[in-house]
C-alpha cells in the first residue's frame, strides 16, 4: 500500500535511475502524446468501471489513472506543489 506522494516520489526516482525493466520508463521515453493518450484511455476506463462495474474493479481502474497522470506530469517536469497549488 502507498499513498498518491509516495507513488510519485517512487516514479521519479525511476526517471532519474532509469532502472532496467521500468515500465515506468518505458512509458517516460514514450514522450508526452502517448502519455497523455493513457490518460485518456486510463479515463475512459475509470467511465465505464463506475458505470458497469464493481466497487474494487472502479478502485483498480482509479489507481491505474492516477499513475498515468503522475507518468505524464512528471514527463512535463511539473511536480506535486505545482498542482497542489491549485487545489
Ligand atoms: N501503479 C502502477 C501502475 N498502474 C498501471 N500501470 C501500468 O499500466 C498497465 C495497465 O494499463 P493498461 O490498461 O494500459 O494495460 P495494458 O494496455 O495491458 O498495458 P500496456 O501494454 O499499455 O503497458 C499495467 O500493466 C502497468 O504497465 C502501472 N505501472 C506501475 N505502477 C507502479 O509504479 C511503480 C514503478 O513501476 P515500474 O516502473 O514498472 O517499476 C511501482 O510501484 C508500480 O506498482
Amino acid at each position: 500500500m502507498k499513498t498518491f506522494d509516495e507513488l510519485f516520489a517512487e516514479l521519479r526516482d525511476r526517471a532519474a535511475n532509469r532502472p532496467e525493466g521500468s515500465g515506468t520508463v518505458a512509458a517516460l521515453d514514450a514522450g508526452v502524446h502517448a502519455q497523455g493518450k493513457k490518460v485518456l484511455e486510463e479515463a475512459g476506463e475509470v467511465w465505464i468501471a463506475a458505470e458497469h462495474e464493481s466497487d474494487e474493479r472502479l478502485a483498480e481502474e482509479v489507481s491505474q489513472l492516477l499513475y498515468r497522470v503522475q507518468v505524464l506530469m512528471i514527463g512535463r517536469g511539473i511536480t506535486l506543489d505545482d498542482v497542489y497549488r491549485h487545489l
